[in-house]
């Protein structure tokens, strides 16, 4: 029996599948030929001994030779064809799976990235599809074959000799019933196997990503005893499928040849008795093959369809993950766009928000008000919420309590396309593209000519050492820039803020320590954004901000003070305190997320 969730995702690939209609049709037309090819050969063999070899009539013996021979290329032709366009229609519609699920992925929210390991999700695009396009449709397609094979010669078996077939018949139930618990057992063991599977490669990703870090701090046996117990898991479950693969494979070949030698001994005494001809026996016994295989078969087809499944769930699952919009009630992009067209102000009204829904508020009460060409600096203690603000703003967390405006709208009933191009965001986290720096800067925009990447660069005080570089703006980068040093990375990625255009310059400055000529270049072009453009940033050096129209002071998610530098110090409290804290050492220093 197939389970409910079962059908829902034979209906999904159906939808996918039923893309490829004619392929399949083509593939379906041979399945009749196939049949009839199955059912011909042993009647022609029945013909062969009854009509000709037992009597020593040879007379036409030739003619029907030559026709076996034709009975059999037809039939592995029509196989051929019926695997070829089969396979090929589920091969196309996994790769159509395999895009649709990536992107859904690229446009899931934040939250799912938080708790999912990136390797989860690699697993899922790769191994888990890659399993459905081999277990599933590989599979199905033999069932399916075998399945109106076997039917269309147990009914030639009845009908060329009915007792006979009975007890042919009476192995089907043990067998089936056996199937049925294999089934269940192998289902659970596949889910394991893969959710294993997933974990470790999650686990695997981030090791090899950090693992300098491991070398450094001599870790390397805690990561591998801990990687150890995800491949363990793995085994284990393998190991118990490979155990019942095996012990049902050998039960049904065991209950497949006590069948054939009662065929062979019951069969001999009716022959001698003169009840069944010799040809029919012949004929039975060589199709008993065509019965048994199959059967003997639906166990690894049924092991392999159950692997698909499993992969299946976690694919839905993915497919059932929330869009970062979706469920939303969101404006029209067409009634707002024009409201949207420049930015005039923004609005936060008593803003609670929390990660997740559940945690703690990380920010608490929160209200200021951003007009065009003002700038808005964030200061405070490390956690205190600065990245967070920026967070929501740029809708990547949206679930927020009280009121943001957006030129008046509430920002979470405004669909993200219709402000993107209000917004240009540099975040905490540097990502460079193993491209060149052309493209690192325009992000392969269109819009953004040449003349406008080096503008860009000049803006931020890049230009200068990208000109130094071997190909200058076609130089490539390695992977996460790591031929660049942590400051020229820096400028880079501001360059890129700055070509993207945006009206408001959204700042959260990165934290890694840079040589200090870099450092004023990177500080030189912010106090120019500054001067020029609407901006709201998180800096770790108060002597940029200075003379930001406003700065408001965060600590543990709520403002504890909010005014301009010389409001700010005539308080005399925490700002003044940071503002010390630099003046005595080095920058605040703000944690990297
Ligand atoms: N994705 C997340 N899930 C859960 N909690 C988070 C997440 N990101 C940040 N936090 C928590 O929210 C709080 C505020 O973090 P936020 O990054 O806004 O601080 P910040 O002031 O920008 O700090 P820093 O200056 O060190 O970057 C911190 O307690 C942090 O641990």
């Amino acid at each position: 029996m197939i389970k409910s969730p079962d059908l829902a995702y034979l209906k999904h690939f159906y939808y996918y599948a039923s893309c490829y209609k004619k392929t399949a049709l083509i593939g379906l037309l041979m399945m009749p030929i196939s049949v009839a090819a199955n059912v011909l050969f042993p009647w022609l063999v029945i013909q062969v001994i009854d009509q000709h070899l037992t009597p020593g009539k040879y007379a036409g013996l030739m003619f029907l030779i030559a026709v076996m021979v034709v009975v059999l290329i037809v039939n592995y032709i029509a196989d051929g064809i019926y695997t070829y366009c089969l396979r090929m229609t589920g091969q196309k519609a996994v790769f159509d799976m395999r895009m649709a699920l990536f992107g859904r992925i690229l446009k899931l929210p934040r939250t799912y990235f938080d708790k999912t390991p990136a390797g989860v999700t690699l697993s899922r695009l790769t191994s888990d599809l890659e399993a459905i396009g081999e277990s599933f449709v590989l599979g199905v397609l033999n069932l399916v074959k075998d399945s109106i094979n076997t039917l269309a010669v147990l009914i030639f078996m009845f009908f060329i000799n009915w007792q006979l077939a009975l007890l042919v018949l009476l192995v089907f139930p043990p067998v089936l019933l056996l199937t049925q618990y294999v089934r269940n057992r192998l289902r659970e063991m596949y889910s394991i196997t893969r959710s294993s599977l997933a974990k470790g490669t999650g686990f695997l990703q981030e090791c090899l990503l950090g693992v300098k870090t491991v070398q450094l701090y001599g870790a390397e046996e805690d990561v591998e005893s801990k990687y150890q117990g995800y491949t363990e898991d793995f085994l284990r479950a393998q190991l118990k499928t490979n155990k019942y693969d095996a012990t049902l494979f050998s039960i049904i070949t065991g209950i497949t040849s006590i069948t054939i030698g009662l065929i062979i001994w019951y069969g001999s005494g009716k022959v001698l008795e003169g009840i069944i001809s010799l040809g029919v026996l012949i004929a039975f016994i060589n199709t008993l093959e065509k019965v048994f295989v199959p059967l003997r078969d639906f166990t690894s087809q049924i092991a392999a369809i159950q692997r698909s499944f499993a992969a299946f769930e976690h694919i839905e699952e993915l497919f059932e993950e929330v869009l970062e919009e979706q469920g939303r009630t969101l404006l029209p992009a067409d009634t707002i766009k024009e409201k949207l067209a420049n930015f005039e102000s923004l609005e936060f009204k008593n803003v609670r928000f929390r990660y997740g829904g559940t945690g703690p508020y990380v920010l608490d009460d929160v209200s200021f008000r951003l007009n065009k060409g003002e700038q808005l600096a964030l200061v405070g203690t490390t956690g205190s919420g600065k990245s967070t603000i920026i967070r929501i703003m740029s809708k990547t967390y949206m679930d927020y309590q009280g009121s943001i405006l957006l030129n008046g709208l509430e920002l979470s009933s405004i669909p993200k396309d219709s402000m993107s191009h209000l917004f240009s965001l540099m975040q905490q986290d540097v990502f460079l593209f193993e491209k060149n720096i052309q493209f690192n800067i325009s992000l392969g925009a269109p819009e953004i000519s040449n003349d406008a990447v080096i503008d860009a660069a000049e803006y931020v005080y890049a230009h200068d050492f990208i000109l130094e570089l071997p190909d200058q703006y076609q130089f490539e980068l390695k992977k996460s820039g790591s031929n660049l040093s942590a400051g020229q990375a820096q400028l880079i990625s501001f360059a890129r803020v700055v070509a993207q255009g945006g009206q408001v310059m959204m700042l959260d400055e990165a934290t890694s320590s840079v040589d200090s000529i870099t450092e004023n270049l990177i500080q030189k072009a912010i106090g120019r954004l500054f001067e020029e453009k609407t901006v709201i940033a998180i800096a770790h050096r108060l002597s940029t901000i200075r003379h930001s129209d406003q700065i408001l002071v965060l600590n543990q998610g709520k403002i504890v003070e909010q005014g301009n530098h010389q409001a700010l110090l005539a308080i005399n409290g925490v700002y003044s305190r940071l503002l010390n804290t630099e003046v005595n050492n080095s920058p605040i220093l703000t944690k990297s997320t």
